[in-house]
C-alpha cells in the first residue's frame, strides 16, 4: 500500500459490516444494498489492495413490528432505527478498538448515527466528512417527511429537542467538526440548521467555482487544519450523479462525476487518516438490471479509492 493508515495498525485490517437495513426511509430494497456489494466482489478487491479483510455475513437485525413502532410525533419506525443504529455503534466501535478500519455498507443513512457513534467513542477527535446530496441533519422539530435517514447528524450534535428512544445518542460530534461536500437539495429548515450552528458546508456550486481538488483541500483545512485528526468518510451514493449512480432512494439531478467521487476518496485516503468509512443508500431494487450494476460497481470502486487504489 501507497500510503500507510496512521491509525490503523498492523496486520491491516478491514471489518465489513454489512447492514440490510431500510427503516430509516420508505422505500424498500436499500436493505439488499450490501448485499450486492458483497456479491459484486468487494472482499477480494480489497483483498488486492492488501488488506486483510474480516466478514462474518451481513448484521443481523430484531425486527420490531410496525404496530410495536408507532411514530413518535412524525419519526418513522423510531425504536427499530434507535436500536439498530445502536447495535451498529457498538459493532463499528468494537472494529474501531480492536485496531481494524470499519467498513460499513448500507442500508440507509440512519446508520450513520450508529457508525459515526462507534468512531467518536473510540477517537473523541475524529471529524467527519459527509458526502451527499443531502445535508440529513433535520431535527425533530424540522423534519416534513418523518424518515430519520434524513435526521442522523441533528441527533449526533445534539440538536433539536430529545427524543427518549434515542436518549443512548450522547452528543458526541462538535459543529466544527463535520463538513459536507455535494450538497444539491437541502430543505429549508435544514439551511438555518447549517447557518445558525456555523456548519461548514460545500455544495456542488463550490464544486462548479473552485473544482473539486480546491473544495477537498478547503474541506479538510476547515475540519483538519494541522491533518492529524482521525477522518470518517460517509459517503451517500445520491452524492453522484444519477446518471453515475442510477440506483439509490432519493436521486438528485446535478451530483458529482464519476472522477469527483473518486477523486475525494482518493484525497482522503492520501492524508493517512481515514479511520472508518460508510458507503450508504445503494438500493438494487430501484432501477432496471444494468443501473443496478452500474450502482454496485461504482460503489466498490469508490471504496476502493478510498482504501488505496491509485490510478498509477
Ligand atoms: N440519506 C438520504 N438520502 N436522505 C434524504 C433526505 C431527504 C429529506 N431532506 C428528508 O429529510 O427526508
Ligand atoms: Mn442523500
Ligand atoms: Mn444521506
Amino acid at each position: 500500500m501507497a500510503t500507510a493508515l496512521r491509525f490503523v495498525p498492523e496486520p491491516k485490517t478491514i471489518a465489513i459490516v454489512g447492514c440490510p437495513f431500510s427503516g430509516g426511509q420508505p422505500k424498500p430494497g436499500v436493505d439488499k444494498g450490501p448485499i450486492h456489494l458483497v456479491e459484486a466482489g468487494l472482499i477480494t478487491q480489497l483483498e488486492g489492495l492488501g488488506w486483510k479483510v474480516k466478514f462474518n455475513g451481513h448484521h443481523q437485525f430484531e425486527d420490531i413490528s410496525a404496530e410495536n413502532d408507532p411514530p413518535i410525533g412524525i419519526l418513522k419506525n423510531p425504536r427499530l432505527v434507535s436500536r439498530v443504529t445502536k447495535s451498529v455503534a457498538d459493532v463499528v466501535g468494537s472494529h474501531v478498538k480492536n485496531g481494524e478500519l470499519p467498513v460499513t455498507l448500507g442500508g440507509d443513512h440512519s446508520l450513520a448515527m450508529g457508525t459515526i457513534f462507534g468512531t467518536l467513542s473510540h477517537h473523541p477527535n475524529a471529524c467527519v466528512v459527509w458526502v451527499d446530496a443531502h445535508a440529513d441533519i433535520n431535527t425533530v422539530e424540522s423534519t416534513d417527511t418523518g424518515n430519520i435517514h434524513g435526521m442522523p447528524l441533528s441527533f449526533l450534535l445534539g440538536l433539536g429537542s430529545k427524543v427518549p428512544e434515542f436518549s443512548w445518542v450522547k452528543p458526541l460530534l462538535k459543529n466544527d467538526s463535520l463538513v459536507y461536500i455535494g450538497l444539491r437539495d437541502v430543505d429549508p429548515g435544514e439551511k438555518a440548521i447549517l447557518r445558525e450552528n456555523n456548519i461548514k458546508a460545500f455544495s456542488m456550486h463550490e464544486v462548479d467555482k473552485y473544482g473539486i481538488g480546491k473544495v477537498v483541500e478547503m474541506a479538510l483545512n476547515h475540519v483538519n487544519p494541522n491533518r492529524d485528526r482521525p477522518i470518517h468518510l460517509s459517503f451517500d451514493v445520491d452524492a453522484l450523479d444519477p446518471s453515475v449512480a442510477p440506483s439509490t432512494g432519493t436521486p438528485v439531478r446535478g451530483g458529482l462525476t464519476f472522477r469527483e467521487g473518486h477523486y475525494i476518496c482518493e484525497a482522503i485516503y492520501e492524508t493517512g487518516l481515514l479511520v472508518a468509512m460508510d458507503l450508504m443508500e445503494v438500493n438494487p431494487s430501484l432501477a432496471d438490471a444494468a443501473s443496478v450494476e452500474q450502482t454496485v460497481t461504482v460503489g466498490c470502486s469508490l471504496l476502493r479509492s478510498a482504501l488505496g487504489e491509485t490510478l498509477l
